[in-house]
């Protein structure tokens, strides 16, 4: 983790109408470099469309998004340009390419070539092609797909496209990476794997900003976490101060949490590698958890 920090992403008084609907009012957010911050809240409270904001699909209604201090232009393309990558919370991968190849696609922004030298397949475009694809090959090592690099992506189990996505996010190199719901549907395994994933990426020197329904998995990894309902950021603060909140506990868990999250869960997870004989030696113990909503 780096030491010094300094604002990565500063969003301020983003507004999100829908004609009259308002999803997402004035909501203030800053992620710091070297920081995992988790953004949290019942369905419907306007995380994902805040997202959208964040990275250009949405043209706020009002209040303004800035990565590393400059103002990121409200289009896609150029915010991942900028640095900064998403995952979205429903997998949107080409099927029927490789693993390498969807990887490859999330290359292109830090690629130079142009059109022409791509047709004419001069020494620039063979020189690129292959640093990308050196690169892509060791995003695969990182998240753990490397030996899937020739399969197609639709054949892949479910976690493991989840995996991919992140792999194709990562491979713009971007400083900040925006994960939605990336353990939606996910087995305790998974879970546990993408946690361990996250704190990768950001050890790596990305910092990350999380949608996630599973309490466990956010209070487990986050250094902050923001709390969303009906739009409006109601608490922002280390993952103790959250869910203690008695209006976080009202407005959306239900019930506090006791003794150390995902303690019992982790044992669960354990016993069944142990079973396996999955986990690799050394592997650190697990300090995460199932779903909350079964998701
Ligand atoms: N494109 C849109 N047009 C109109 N209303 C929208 C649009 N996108 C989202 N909404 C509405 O904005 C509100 C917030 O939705 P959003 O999907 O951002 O919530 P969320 O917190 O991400 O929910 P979930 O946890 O279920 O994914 C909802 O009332 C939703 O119906």
């Amino acid at each position: 983790m780096t030491t010094t920090t300094s604002p990565v992403l500063n969003a301020n008084g983003v507004t999100m109408r829908f004609g009259g609907l308002t999803a997402v009012r004035s909501v203030d957010l800053t992620v710091n470099s070297g920081e995992i911050v988790g953004l949290i809240g019942p369905n419907g409270a306007g995380k994902t469309t805040f997202f959208n904001c964040l990275t250009g699909l949405y043209v706020p209604t009002e209040g303004s998004v800035s990565y590393k201090g400059t103002v990121l232009p409200p289009k896609p393309h150029l915010v991942t340009q900028a640095g900064v990558a998403r995952t979205f919370q429903n997998i949107r991968l080409f099927a029927n390419m490789t693993v390498l190849e969807n990887v490859l696609v999330g290359r292109h922004t830090r690629t130079k070539e142009g059109l022409w030298s791509a047709l004419l397949r001069g020494p620039g475009f063979k020189r690129a092609e292959a640093a990308s694809k050196e690169r892509a090959m060791e995003l695969l090592e990182f998240t753990g797909l490397a030996h899937k690099a020739d399969h197609l992506s639709r054949n892949l189990p479910y976690g493991e496209q989840r995996k991919l996505e992140i792999a194709r996010a990562l491979a713009s190199d971007p400083g900040l990476l925006l994960l939605d719901e990336p353990t939606a549907g996910m087995n305790p395994q998974e879970t546990r794997a993408t946690e361990e994933l996250v704190f990768a990426i950001r050890d790596q020197g990305t910092a990350v900003l999380v949608i996630e329904h599973d309490m466990r998995f956010i209070f487990n990894l986050c250094d902050r976490v923001a709390v969303l309902v009906q739009g409006q950021k109601l608490i922002e603060g280390t993952p103790d101060v959250v869910q203690s909140d008695e209006r976080v506990i009202a407005a959306y868990i239900g019930t506090p949490f006791e003794g150390a999250p995902g303690q019992e869960e982790a044992a669960e997870v354990e016993a069944a590698e142990a079973q396996q004989g999955t986990r690799p030696s050394g592997a650190p113990k697990s300090t995460t958890a199932r779903t909350e909503d079964g998701q």
